[in-house]
């Protein structure tokens, strides 16, 4: 066990490692997308599956609860926390349209779309994209391995260099602090 453990610290680190080489400039990019957008008085829809619900949830959050600071509570969804809308158009529409149906009803020309998927793949999350850009939102891909599909379907789309979904994951959630300190900085 101890060896698995050491090998799962040195896999994360050699991931921090190249995704600082890599997406520093883009993590710039989505912050200062997003820091604009609410300035000019747009929203942040967040979504994913499993636990990119999670980490969809807790960005969330962070914008209309604190982060670091005390500051104004500022405009962000999970669109992964109301079982009623999730189960009723998973089982009107199908499941690959529980965020798309979201989108299309709350989502305007100007708002700011973050998909999280590993794969960047997720079938629901490339339909909300879809239907977000006809409705001129922004999109934002969180995602991993190659950035599959969310490469075409995002304005950007910001790939951790990793094949496992996991240290993918770890990646994101540390992604999402770091925007959440660069909005912090731009708020009172
Ligand atoms: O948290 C994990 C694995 O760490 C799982 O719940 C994982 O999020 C689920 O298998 C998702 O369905 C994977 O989807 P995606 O990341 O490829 O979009
Ligand atoms: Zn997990």
């Amino acid at each position: 066990m101890e060896e698995i453990i050491k090998s799962i610290f040195a896999e994360h680190k050699d991931v921090i490692d190249r995704s600082a080489a890599e997406l520093t400039e883009k993590i710039q990019q989505a912050s200062e997308l997003i820091i604009n957008q609410i300035k000019k008085g747009n929203k942040i829809l967040l979504f994913g599956n499993g636990g990119s619900a999670g980490d969809a949830q807790h960005i969330a959050a962070e914008f209309t609860g604190r982060f670091l600071k005390e500051r104004q509570s500022l405009p962000a969804i999970a669109l992964t926390t109301d079982t009623s809308a999730l189960t009723a158009i998973g089982n009107d529409y199908g499941y690959d349209r529980v965020f798309e149906r979201q989108v299309e009803g709350l989502a305007s020309d100007g708002d700011v779309l973050i998909g999280i998927s590993t794969s960047g793949n997720s079938v629901n999350v490339l339909k909300a994209f879809e239907t977000g850009r006809k409705k001129g939102c922004h999109i934002i891909g969180l995602s991993g391995r190659d950035g599959g599909a969310m490469n075409d379907l995002s304005d950007l789309n910001i790939v951790v260099p990793s094949d496992v979904t996991a240290r993918v994951q770890e990646v994101h959630i540390l992604i999402g602090h770091m925007i959440c300190t660069a909005v912090d900085n731009n708020f009172d």
